[in-house]
């Protein structure tokens, strides 16, 4: 039995890898499992493109009846089915016979119906590439073949604008021009949008950050995105509902919203997250990307990964072709409210390693405000999402963005040059950023109102101490108390 497996396996594979090698990236992310009784399981799948519609619909009414009788464990994970698209861009449905070590045999499952389709595409996935998302793959056009994406550029934005234009040059699910919206100024007394076009340089927020010749800057919101499939928002926070009125009702349908932006928003509901605040302005499904990337360091190409938080497995997947290169690499987790809160919480933790850095208490001390912090961190995300798993915390919108931000972010800088300099926080951000926004202190405000509203500022002492310090209420040396008498210790 198990040498008929590796057989199949083998031979699919390699008539996998003769059909189509751009599949062969998803093959290898998906993970191996086993059978339900522990052992190997393996597959041998066809696929077939819409255009041989009715064998590919019999085959797949056959292959997914079977496997729901089959199996029922195996459906949650058929439903985290990537739908890709086939090589000339039709949709793709699976057929899926499987063999499992000491389970049953190929023919077994020839004879319910299982029916292996040789002379199609043959390619071996692990089990879960499977049922459910036939379905949704037959019925709808999956990946549209020609993408348009327009991010919106600032700092980050032009570290993103040149990693989403090169990787669309080589892929040809995407359009090749990527308009990028650029809030108009002038600098040295031209249009930073104009310098941008000509030097493909952001001179202002980021320079020494050359951007491919197809991304183009235009201060018209509206003309940037009214023809994209995929909008990716980098801007600061406090921007975010102004520039959603702008392009309200002047998208293309079935748009999709991606959002690196690390902070909240509140509202008479509450705190609300800014992908749920996109979703709502403008009616579009919105996924995330956090993780550990301050600008400078990802537009010099140094090494580091970011998490892409997406509930449609399928979409994430797609956004990861979008972001990924050798030197930024992303893990897609369904968990996207915790991937989302992270990235907004751990500014306010950031400035609070400010405080301990500029009353120089050194890197232990530090390392206690990172651990206390992210308790606060995780305990915050429980009451404010109960579905949040803590796996999420260890991808690199959790502990490693919290880390890299308390020791070279613009949060941790600011609050650090407070705790002499007896100037605002506002004061430091106009005349240390030039321009940037800081987004600790408005965060830890919002999270603020929210445990006032909930009498629960006893449970989060760092949070609500930083907030303090940040508006004069406490000194940074308050803050040192805090730490002390943390309920941790208790
Ligand atoms: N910079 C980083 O290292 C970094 C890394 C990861 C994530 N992020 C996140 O990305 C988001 C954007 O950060 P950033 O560093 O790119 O921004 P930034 O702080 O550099 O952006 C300031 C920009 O805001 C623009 N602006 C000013 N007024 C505006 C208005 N009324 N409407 C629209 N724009 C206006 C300015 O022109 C300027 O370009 C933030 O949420 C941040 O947390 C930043
Ligand atoms: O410079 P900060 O403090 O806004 O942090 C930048 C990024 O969020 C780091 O990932």
């Amino acid at each position: 039995m198990s040498e008929q497996c590796t057989k199949l396996i083998k031979n699919a594979t390699s008539e996998w890898r003769r059909s189509d090698v751009r599949y062969l990236s998803h093959v290898q992310q998906l993970p191996k499992i086993g059978g339900a009784d522990g052992s190997d399981v393996c597959y041998n799948v066809s696929c077939v493109s819409q255009g041989r519609s009715e064998q590919c619909k019999k085959l797949t009414k056959n292959a997914t009846s079977e496997w729901r009788r089959s199996d029922v464990r195996y459906l949650s994970h058929v439903q985290q089915l990537p739908k890709i698209g086939g090589a000339d861009g039709s949709d793709v449905c699976y057929n899926v016979s499987c063999v499992s070590q000491g389970r049953h045999s190929v023919a077994e499952y020839q004879h319910k119906g299982c029916v292996i389709a040789k002379r199609l595409r043959i390619m071996w996935l692990p089990f879960f590439m499977i049922a459910e998302g036939i379905n949704s793959v037959l019925n709808k056009r999956c990946i549209v073949t020609s993408l348009q994406i327009s991010p919106h550029l600032f700092k980050l934005g032009s570290v993103i604008a040149k990693i989403v234009g090169n990787n669309v040059l080589h892929n040809d699910k995407f359009v090749k021009e990527v308009p990028m919206y650029v809030y108009e100024e002038m600098v040295d007394g031209q249009k930073l949008t104009e310098i941008i076009n000509t030097k493909h340089e952001n001179i202002k927020y980021l320079p020494g950050c050359i951007l491919p010749d197809n991304v183009v800057a235009n201060p018209d919101i509206i003309d940037c995105a009214k023809d994209a499939d995929i909008l990716v928002f980098v801007i600061p926070h406090q921007f975010v509902k102004g520039i959603c009125k702008s392009i309200k009702g002047k998208l293309k349908p079935g748009a999709f919203g991606i959002s690196l932006i690390k902070g909240l928003d509140i509202s008479e509901n509450g705190l609300e997250l800014i992908s749920h605040v996109i979703t709502k302005e403008l009616g579009i499904n919105c996924a995330v990307l956090m993780g550990a990337n301050i600008a400078p360091e990802v537009a010099k190409e140094n090494y580091c990964e970011a998490t892409i938080g997406c509930k449609e497995k399928s979409m994430g997947l797609l956004l990861k072709e979008i972001f990924q290169t050798p030197y930024f690499r992303i893990v897609v987790v369904e968990d996207d409210e915790t991937v989302e809160l992270c990235g907004a919480l751990k500014n306010i933790v950031a400035v609070g390693a400010g405080f301990v850095e500029g009353l120089k208490y050194g890197d232990n001390t530090k390392a206690a405000v990172i651990r206390l912090g992210l308790m606060e961190m995780v305990k915050f995300i429980e009451e404010f999402y109960q579905k949040s798993k803590i796996d999420t915390f260890l991808e690199s919108c959790g502990i490693a963005d919290l880390v890299t931000t308390c020791y070279s972010g613009r949060n941790m800088k600011v609050a650090r040059a407070f705790v002499h300099s007896g100037k605002t926080i506002q004061d430091l951000e106009a005349e240390m950023l030039n321009g940037q926004k800081l987004q600790g202190p408005p965060t830890a405000a919002e999270v603020n109102t929210m445990l006032k509203q909930k009498n629960l500022e006893d449970r989060f002492p760092l949070f609500t101490a930083i907030h303090r310090v940040c508006i004069g209420e406490l000194k940074p040396e308050d803050f040192m108390e805090c730490l002390k008498n943390h309920p941790e210790h208790l």
